[in-house]
């Protein structure tokens, strides 16, 4: 009886939107000791009652439940992806607890989602305990939601919150992400201010609360972490200060998507902008046969570039997941290659590419210029790259000289590369680039041939590092038949890449 009490909530409103339904309910919270307002979103496909997976939002300071729904314009993706969307308010409200409404960062409005342990507010201030223990049972007790199906994201104080959440609860949710977070709070005046009021004095206490030093301790399932961060936001410098967090991600291991995007501020315009890209990464997540986690860090929109192998590293992005594998099998639609892989990749962990998109030109002298999409997946069958190739026919169809650019996209859709085919009549040269650097991180040299995929019974490609010339792997392109060559573009462009261990990397290991 106490149990269904503690998990009762009332209805405060309700609208409908983009089919679903948009909610906001209020509670005694067992955690806060108050009650409590949170918004919900339905999504059309749960409005029946259909269980669906279910995505946290925790806002920054000054906000209500309110602020999210009203501004950030999130309702339309989740409707399309099919997610709930819980968001409760930053803080408890209305205690009298003295200094509470003094200041916009502290107290009201501020929880800054910790479990306080200092007098005046260890009562109540425990965002933590609320986000993490109290609200999920309550979700999935009143609201079509698939028990444990979940992840979190937020903005600023909230985007520190979700990383925290994360991280101090390995597995609890599929995915993590977070706009604008206060990264590094024991470091920034706001993190400051607030740490020394919920936490005390003793900086040493925070680092239990800055997700900078919580990430060095992280042993837990992948958290699959997307990063948005505006170039131009005004807290950058003094206040979140996610490039500490990133370089802790690389010091860690631990894999984070950071994008700076170029001239964006703190506001939700910002918010509103990247919110579709967030709740696509987090649906991705919920499907088991997506690879949402990549090896490395980090892609920028704009000229800024992350690694999580050091800040300047020119192979950066996420192209360096091939280093992770041996071999990459192109699919045939008829399966030679079985026996070939059989032969050659015994033991080998592979990657297998599988054309995805078929369209536009269907007569043959414009297949090589038609739009395609490639998936390349794993052992498991899961997604770990994708290529796409936009339509750039026509016109150019007998041009031996044609420019060709493939984009290279994370699974869930960030850039983070393109393969280009350079001009040169003589013999066929791929170069790979990296999304921020000018020069390409790999050269694929084919042979002294621009028709050898008419003439040839089977062709080798070398792929060198572009500045240092060292071969780094091989493309095995085996000649199977006029009939199957002119079927896909897939085998056009190779059959059987290895990846060979760089000369360098086994210089060190020696
Ligand atoms: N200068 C702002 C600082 C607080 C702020 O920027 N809050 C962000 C989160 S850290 C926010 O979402 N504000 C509410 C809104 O824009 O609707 C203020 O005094 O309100």
């Amino acid at each position: 009886m106490a149990l269904a009490n503690a998990m009762s909530v009332s209805l405060v409103s309700s609208n409908v939107c983009f089919g679903g339904k948009q909610e906001v309910y209020s509670h005694e919270s067992r955690e806060v000791k108050c009650k409590m307002s949170f918004s919900v979103y339905i999504p059309p496909k749960a409005t029946d009652g259909t269980k669906v997976p279910v995505l946290y939002w925790l806002s920054g300071l000054t906000c209500t439940e309110q602020n999210f729904i009203i501004k950030s314009g999130f309702q339309r993706y989740a409707s399309e992806e099919g997610v709930v969307v819980v968001g409760p308010d930053t803080s408890p409200r209305g205690l009298h607890i003295d200094g509470e409404e003094d200041d916009y960062d502290f107290g009201t409005g501020a929880g800054f989602y910790v479990d306080a342990t200092q007098d005046k507010w260890k009562n109540n201030y425990r965002m933590f305990s609320y986000v993490t223990q109290e609200l999920i049972p309550i979700i999935e007790q009143n609201f079509p939601v698939i028990s444990g199906c979940q992840s979190i994201c937020g903005h600023s104080m909230g985007g520190h919150g979700a990383i925290v959440c994360a991280l101090k609860n390995p597995g609890l949710y599929k995915s993590v992400s977070a706009f604008s977070p206060i990264a590094n709070p024991s470091k920034g005046k706001w993190g400051q201010k607030a740490f020394t009021g919920y936490l005390g004095n003793d900086p040493k206490d925070w680092e239990e609360w800055d997700s900078t030093y919580l990430v060095q301790k992280y042993n837990g399932p992948p958290l699959n972490l997307l990063i948005d961060q505006g170039s131009d936001d005004t807290y950058l410098a003094e206040d979140l200060m996610g490039k500490n967090l990133v370089d802790s991600c690389a010091l860690a291991n631990v894999p984070v998507i950071y994008r700076l995007q170029e001239g964006y501020d703190h506001s939700f315009f910002f918010v509103s902008t990247f919110i579709g890209e967030h709740i696509r990464h987090h649906s991705k997540a919920f499907d088991e046969n997506v690879v949402t986690e990549q090896p490395i860090t980090a892609t920028t929109v704009g000229t800024t570039e992350f690694s999580l192998f050091g800040p300047s590293s020119a192979d950066g992005a996420s192209l360096d997941i091939l280093k992770n594998y041996e071999a990459l099998i192109v699919k045939q639609e008829v399966d030679i290659m079985g026996q070939m892989c059989d032969k050659y990749l015994n033991g080998k962990t592979i990657l297998t590419a599988t054309e995805e998109e078929e369209s536009c030109c269907s007569c043959n002298c414009c297949r090589r210029g038609r739009r395609f999409e490639m998936k390349l997946t794993d052992e498991k069958g899961r997604e770990v790259l994708r290529l796409k190739m936009k339509n750039h026919c026509c016109g150019q169809c007998f041009c031996f000289c044609r420019y060709e650019k493939l984009q290279v996209f994370s699974p869930t859709d960030s850039k983070i590369g393109s393969i280009e085919e350079s001009c040169n009549c003589f013999h066929k040269q791929l170069m790979v680039y990296s999304l921020s650097n000018s020069d390409p991180i790999y050269s694929v040299n084919g042979p002294n041939c621009q028709s050898c995929r008419c003439c040839c019974t089977g062709t080798t490609f070398s792929i060198n590092n572009y500045s240092t010339d060292e071969k780094c792997g091989t493309i095995a392109k085996k000649w199977s038949g006029l009939a199957k060559e002119a079927l896909t573009y897939a085998d056009n462009f190779c059959d059987l890449m290895y990846f060979e261990k760089s000369p360098k990397k086994d210089d060190d290991d020696d």
